[in-house]
Formats: structure tokens, sequence, C-alpha cells
């Protein structure tokens, strides 16, 4: 007998998925930039898709929005099947991408008319959703300007408008913030967060830690082709015991400064050397920090500065890829390389 209100089977069960993908791969000749990618996103909040460069974050938004077939696997996206039903998926999803699709040379609120014409609105049906988007992204003042004139936030906000004019149910954020100062940034995310509050699901594609941190609810953390954590910042986080540890030396760290300190430092882990810098988890960082100063002293080798923090995403990418975030940025990735192991360190992506 089944119980009235059995639990559920599995989590996604109990909430209703925008994007539900399973198993995609994504091979480009002899470039495999997606290796079977899983991805869950809750509707009606802010989803990250946070990688470093060459991860596959676009590739997968490609996939996604129907402009790329994946080579295998599956997908949904705000109920339609991405393989079986690309039309009713590009009716119901909004695509802002890196590259903006305003024309310059129209005013602002003529780009968004033009948007909602295309899509099947009368000119006053149009005229009155442009308005409202207008005033929503704080351009009412300028709309009637062309838009080569507009600053790098408004175009971004433009763009943001004109994804949204046939009212879509998913919106697509490509890199939303890159190329923008930090106070823009900080309004462009104000104005995601007021699109989340009223329902819609966003799915942001981010390098930036911060960004994802500060915006997502919830996000996956896309390497080299695979999702290989995803949760809320908080969450992913909390699944970091102790301190990270941080010590930047004078000179590069000799290959077995990992064995000199994890003999010596008590409850020491996951230490990861790169350069000059070597990083580690540690229960107390108060209790461990001269412990850690005294190894490196006993082996000769000048300490320039030591800091202890709390868990960031940075150490999350870190716990997850063996690898710092911003050097696999740096590096952009290689998706034809042998995915790393827990315990390979940047090198490797260089
Ligand atoms: N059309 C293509 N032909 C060949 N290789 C490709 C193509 N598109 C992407 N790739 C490769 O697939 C991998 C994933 O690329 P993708 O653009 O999806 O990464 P990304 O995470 O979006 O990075 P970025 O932030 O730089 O856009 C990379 O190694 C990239 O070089």
């Amino acid at each position: 007998m089944p119980s009235p209100s059995p639990p559920p089977a599995d989590a996604d069960a109990a909430r209703a998925l925008a994007i539900d993908a399973r198993g995609l791969v994504k091979r480009y000749g002899a470039v495999e930039a997606l290796r079977g990618l899983d991805l869950q996103v809750p509707a009606g909040s802010i989803f990250g898709l946070l990688g470093p460069n060459g991860a596959g974050k676009s590739t997968t938004v490609k996939i996604l929005t129907t402009l790329a077939a994946p080579t295998a696997g599956t997908a949904t996206v705000a109920g339609a099947d991405i393989g079986r039903e690309p039309q009713v998926v590009r009716t119901r999803i909004g695509v802002v991408s890196q590259a903006s699709g305003t024309d310059i040379s129209l005013t602002g609120r003529e780009n968004l008319v033009l948007q909602g014409r295309i899509h099947g609105q009368s000119k006053a049906e149009a005229g009155a959703r442009a308005d409202a988007l207008l005033e929503r992204m704080a351009l009412a003042g300028d709309k009637d300007r062309v838009v080569r004139g507009y600053s790098g936030g408004m175009r971004r906000r433009i763009d943001i408008g004109t994804a949204l004019m046939h009212a879509p149910q998913v919106l697509f954020l490509d890199e939303p913030t890159t190329g923008l100062d930090p106070e823009i940034r900080a309004e462009m995310w104000q104005l995601v967060r007021g699109l989340a509050d009223d329902g819609m699901t966003v799915l942001l594609t981010t390098h930036y830690l911060e960004e994802a941190d500060q915006l997502a609810a919830e996000l996956a953390i896309v390497d080299r082709g695979r999702v290989v954590a995803q949760g809320s910042p908080a969450a992913l986080k909390a699944q970091l015991q102790g301190d990270a540890i941080v010590v930047e030396l004078v000179d590069p760290a000799p290959a077995d400064v990992q064995d000199a300190l994890s003999g010596i430092v008590t409850g020491l882990d996951e230490v990861t050397v790169d350069g000059r810098t070597v990083r580690a988890r540690v229960e107390h960082g108060a209790t461990a920090t001269p412990q850690v100063l005294q190894a490196l002293e006993t082996r000769s080798l000048a300490v320039a500065s030591i800091t202890v923090s709390r868990p960031s995403l940075d150490d999350v990418y870190l716990r997850h890829t063996g690898r710092a975030f911003h050097e696999a940025d740096q590096a952009g990735d290689d998706a034809t390389a042998t995915p790393p192991t827990a315990a390979a360190t940047a090198e490797e992506s260089r």
C-alpha cells in the first residue's frame, strides 16, 4: 500500500525543473567539449554555471538553446525536449549572449519593438511591452536615443530587455557582467535578482566566482566538460571542513614541501603547490599557523605572507578539480586532456 505522502525517491522529483540535462556529450572532431554533462536547474531561481575558460559552459548553453545538437544525451528546457521540440524550446527561452544582437543604429525602444514584432506581437502589444520593459531596465529616459550612444551597462540592459520581449520562462545570460566596472556590475546583479523574484529561471554562465556566490541560489561547477559539483554556494562551502591556509613563499616552493608540511603540522590536508603558493586545509587555522611557519623555517623557506580564511568557492573548485580556479581560467582548459585526479596540482593545467 502506498503511503499517503511518500517521500520522493529522487530529490529532483520534489522540485520543478526548468532544465533537465542528462549525459550531454559534444565532440568537435577530436575535441570532447562535453563528456557526459548532467544538469538539473530548479524553476524560478538563478542558477550559476561556473567554470574556467574552455570548461564547456558555452557549449552547454548552445545545446540547451538549440543552437547546437549534442553528440549524445538528452535535455528538456522549460518542459520541451531540445531534440524533438526545438521550436517550442525557442519560444520559451530568452538568450543574451556575449555578442550583442542589438542594432546600434536603432533606438532602444525600436530594438525592443522590432523583437516583439518578430515574435508575432501586434504593434500596440509590442509597444506596450517594450515600454514596460524599458521602465524595468531603468532605460525609460533613454529609450528614444540610438543605442550607439549607450554605455556598456545600458547596452547590456537593452540586450536583456530584448530577450524578454516574448516573455520567456527561462533566460540564458552568458557572462552578463564581463567588461563592466564594479558599480555597474552590482546594478546588473540587482536587475537579475529582480527577474528571479518575479519567478523567472535564469541560467547564468560566469567565470567570476564572486558573481556566482552573490547571485546564484544554486550552481554547478563545470570542469573539462562535466559537472563536478552542484548545490547552493553555502552548501558547497559547508562541505569543506576547517579553514583554508595559503602561504606565499619568497621563492618557488621545492617539490617536497608537501611532505615537509604534512609530516609536521597536525590535521593538515589537501596540500597543493603552485609556484610560490602553497595551499592546504586545516582543522583549526589559528593553531596550525605557527606550526606551518616553524616547519617552513626549519627548511629555510622564507615566507612572504600567510593567510587563513573560511572556505570560499575557490576552495570548493580546488577540492573538486585539484586546480586553483584562476589558474585554470587563465590557462584555458585543454578539453582533450586527461581529467585530473584529486591530488593533481595547477601545474597540470598549464
Ligand atoms: N566549434 C568548435 N570547434 C572545435 N572546438 C570547440 C568548438 N567550440 C568549442 N570548442 C572547444 O570545446 C571546449 C569547450 O569550449 P566552450 O566554449 O564550451 O567553453 P567555455 O567554458 O564556454 O569557455 P569560455 O568561457 O572561454 O567560452 C574548448 O576546448 C573549446 O576549445
